[in-house]
């Protein structure tokens, strides 16, 4: 059983248009709705391959009814807590050619009774055989920082593993308490690192950095360039090209679904990038299924190129 904890989930509005033009009318071509916020795309990747699952989450509102209610029909098993304003709705416009570009709204404000209790239904949502609690995405404004740190000194007194995949502050307080893994994106490990990260050295350089804060393992996704990840035993390199990317929304959620579903260690990188792969030819924020990651070819490589530059640096 994983358990995923999202403090500012969302409704993801997925809107299709032409070409994007600032200033204009923009007719849109199709439009869907799905539930989304980082820890709630983990659990419904597990729930797609059948996997036991828990979503712990703040919803608030007509919206926080919605999203349980999309969260049910995907067979995700929901633990909503109370927040008196109502969820957000994320924005993503996607283009033809697979651009897409993305609105994401600070979400409800959240005090800290709220808080303290999606940190205990998250403890008590773990069964005997949870093997990894999922902390996942932004905090809600007026959240303290130290959500993820909590959670990891929580979840550790309890003897179950934690991933952290959040950015900027919440980030970086958690890794005092030493999370077993974090999941940055390639921004969010520079800005977290505080060097550029242009080549997969300096990505493994800087997913070093994180470790010496305190981070057992770092899983750093680099979007077309798969994902390198740091532990004790040093750094891995591995990628999974994909033809036609149609939305890279939720990939890196698919990728650490992924990663956790296969046990969460070295071996594990195969199957998180074929996940992350899968999730890019999908529309909008859809999780992959398995007859989706069984056509993902997957490549890991002995020894990292430190020199190659990253696709999105080119
Ligand atoms: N254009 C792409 N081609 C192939 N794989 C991709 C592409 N974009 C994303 N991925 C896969 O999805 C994973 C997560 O994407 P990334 O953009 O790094 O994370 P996030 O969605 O968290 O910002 C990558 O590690 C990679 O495995
Ligand atoms: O909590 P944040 O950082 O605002 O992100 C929330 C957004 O991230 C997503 O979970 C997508 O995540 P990724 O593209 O990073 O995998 C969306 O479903 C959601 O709208």
């Amino acid at each position: 059983m994983i358990v995923t904890m999202t403090p500012n989930p969302s409704i993801d509005h997925t809107v299709e248009v032409g070409s994007l033009r600032r200033g204009e009318v923009l007719r849109a071509q199709r439009s869907h709705v799905d539930p989304g916020g980082k820890g709630v795309n983990v659990s419904r990747a597990l729930a797609a391959h059948g996997r036991k699952t828990a979503a712990v989450l703040l919803a608030g509102g007509a919206e926080g009814a919605r999203l349980t209610e999309l969260l049910d029909e995907q067979g995700v098993a929901v633990h909503a807590v109370p927040v008196a304003e109502g969820t957000r709705t994320n924005i993503t416009l996607a283009e033809p050619d697979g651009t897409v570009t993305k609105l994401n709204l600070p979400g409800p404000a959240c005090v800290d009774t709220e808080l303290n209790a999606l940190l205990d239904a998250t403890l008590a949502a773990c069964g005997h055989g949870t093997t990894w609690i999922a902390g996942c995405g932004s905090l809600p404004p007026e959240a303290a920082d130290d959500c993820y740190a909590r959670l990891v000194a929580s979840a550790h007194a309890a003897g179950v593993r934690v991933a952290v995949d959040s950015s900027g502050p919440a980030l970086a307080r958690s890794l005092a308490a030493e999370p077993d893994l974090v999941k940055p994106n390639r921004e969010e490990l520079a800005a977290c690192a505080g060097v550029p990260v242009r080549t997969l050295g300096d990505a493994a350089r800087a997913a070093e950095v994180l470790r010496a804060r305190g981070a057992r393992a770092v899983l750093a996704s680099l979007g077309p360039d798969g994902a390198v990840l740091a532990d004790s035993r040093g750094v891995l390199h591995g990628e999974a090209p994909v033809d036609a990317a149609r939305s890279s929304v939720g990939a890196g959620d698919a990728l650490l679904a992924g990663f956790l579903a296969a046990g969460g260690g070295r071996d594990a990188l195969g199957p998180a990038l074929a996940w992350g792969a899968a999730a890019t030819g999908l529309a909008g924020s859809r999780m992959p299924a398995p007859p989706d990651v069984d056509r993902v070819g997957v490549t890991i490589h002995p020894a990292v190129d430190g020199d190659r530059v990253l696709e999105e640096e080119r």
